[in-house]
């Protein structure tokens, strides 16, 4: 036995990990982390190469920061790495990890991801609710024409838009009352939360002493209450309205006529939902924040815009939606923002299942990975001047962000992919083509816009944008 347990320790030691930083006992590397972990780990990422072993806590996490390294988790290992890990506070949101996002690899989430590829996000589906996304452009177009010369405050007006948009097409109907919109606020606030338990697990005393466990208890407890009222709703309903279902009467189809052959508890059509909140609408509303940053910043990109919308437009009172697809500078402005402003720059956590071998490196199963996605897409041995705002580098060029070219990978790629794609971009191009067809817009109150990022898996412009806007003729 004692000679079986000298070769097993042995053996372990002879794996050949990844590169790591000096780490401190129990805390790890956390404390190297900062506010913007994606820019200190490109910083030290330089220094201990794209495969790192960074700690957090006692947690060992790799790094991926260049293309070969994401294209080996995410592709060639696709399987491995297909997992999440399981974290202590989107595990208690989504109810036991019964949701997409955060559900482990295996049967379950095969199910429901193909609930949300098939049934929820498909291309049809997503065109289906054209009339909500165009109804709710026209209305904030309508309120900023109101607001006119005053200050407009339009990272408030895209937050609603994002938010009425998902509600409309999940649960039918807007939910505009301050609870709701306080319910919203939180749901971010609490994921984007620290919890040292999931990172240091011998303390995770410190959670219930900070009375982060008491404010993510209350905050799930008064969302499923939430949505216990919205099914309810559902429920009694006689027939779905003369618009057609929206996603909450098509899970409850799902689920009475077992159309997908496995049975869905209602806990799994409140964590769906759940996901489609978490996961839809501050990534939506961020990336199209950030590009109206960039278009402030950048006269000529605003010009070049506004003047393919003018000729796409031709004096109707709104682009809609079948303009989209003729305006090619529109979706490189788009795609150049979610470069330089991956809304989650480290993607969201995977897991692996099994010991794998990654760039030469040994990988023990169980290990958390983050793929630097933000600190790839601004490689500069992949992309030309990378730090500056150039959409014309995507002006007839086949890179999508499909999840197939691994230096462009704003919303994953494999198996975990996001399957909001088309949801999301539908809205980003609708409204981005409109705001900048119907107004001119100048920054209040600043000769230089802030650029500063908030914290979190989703990262946001700390400050909100203020304009003032003048009616185009
Ligand atoms: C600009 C907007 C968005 C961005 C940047 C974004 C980004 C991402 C990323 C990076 C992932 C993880 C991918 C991976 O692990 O490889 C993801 C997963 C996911 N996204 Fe999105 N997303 C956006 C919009 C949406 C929307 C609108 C929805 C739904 C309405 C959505 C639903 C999901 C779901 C359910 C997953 C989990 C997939 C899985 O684990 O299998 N996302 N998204």
């Amino acid at each position: 036995v004692i000679l079986l347990k000298t070769y097993i320790s042995s053996s372990k030691s002879h794996k050949r990990l990844p590169p790591s930083p000096p780490k401190l006992p129990l805390i790890g590397n956390l404390h190297q982390l900062g506010s913007s972990p994606h820019r200190t780990l490109q910083v030290m990422a330089q220094t201990y190469g794209p495969l790192m072993l960074i700690h957090l806590g006692t947690v060992p996490i790799l790094i991926a920061s260049s293309v070969g390294a994401a294209r080996e988790i995410l592709k060639t290992h696709d399987v491995t790495f297909a997992s999440r890990p399981k974290l202590n506070i989107p595990s208690r949101i989504s109810y036991a990890s019964k949701d997409i996002a955060f559900s482990p690899y295996g049967e379950y989430w095969r199910h429901v991801k193909s609930i949300a590829v098939l049934h929820l996000l498909s291309n049809k589906r997503v065109q289906s609710y054209r009339y909500v996304r165009e109804e709710e452009m026209s209305l904030m177009m309508e309120k900023i024409r109101r607001d006119g010369k005053l200050v407009v405050n339009l990272s408030e007006l895209l937050v609603s838009l994002t938010n009425n948009v998902v509600c409309r097409v999940s649960l039918g109907k807007r939910y505009d009352g301050r609870n709701f919109k306080n319910l919203l606020e939180r749901t971010m606030t609490v994921l984007g939360s620290f919890s040292v338990g999931s990172y240091i697990p011998s303390l995770r005393w410190v959670d219930k002493l900070s009375g982060l466990e008491k404010k993510v208890d209350e905050f799930v407890k008064e969302f499923d209450e939430f949505l216990e009222g919205v099914i309810i709703e559902h429920e009694q309903k006689k027939e779905v309205g003369a618009q057609g279902p929206d996603l909450v009467d098509i899970l409850l189809e799902i689920q009475r006529d077992n159309l997908t052959g496995f049975s869905i508890e209602r806990d799994t059509i409140k964590a769906i939902v759940m996901d489609l909140f978490s996961a839809g609408t501050d990534t939506t509303f961020t990336s199209l924040q950030w590009a109206i940053c960039e278009l402030l910043r950048h006269p000529q990109a605003m010009k070049e815009m506004q003047q393919e919308a003018l000729k796409i437009g031709q004096g109707r009172s709104m682009i809609v939606e079948d303009d989209l697809e003729k305006m090619p500078y529109l979706k490189a402005v788009l795609k150049e923002t979610l470069r330089l402003h991956t809304p989650n720059p480290l993607l969201v956590p995977r897991e692996s299942t099994q010991d794998v071998k990654l760039l030469g490196y040994d990988i023990p199963s169980g290990t958390q990975v983050f793929i630097n996605a933000w600190a790839i897409a601004r490689d500069p041995s992949v992309w030309e001047a990378p730090e500056e705002f150039r959409p014309e580098r995507f002006l007839n060029k086949p890179i999508d962000y499909k999840g197939f070219h691994f230096e462009f990978l704003p919303f994953g790629a494999g198996r975990r992919g996001c399957p909001g794609i088309q949801f999301a971009m539908t809205v980003n191009e609708l409204v981005l083509a409109n705001l900048v067809y119907k107004f001119d817009l100048s920054l209040m109150g600043e000769d230089e816009l802030d650029m500063s990022e908030t914290f979190g898996i989703t990262v946001h412009k700390k400050s909100p944008i203020l304009v003032s806007t003048t009616p185009r003729s």
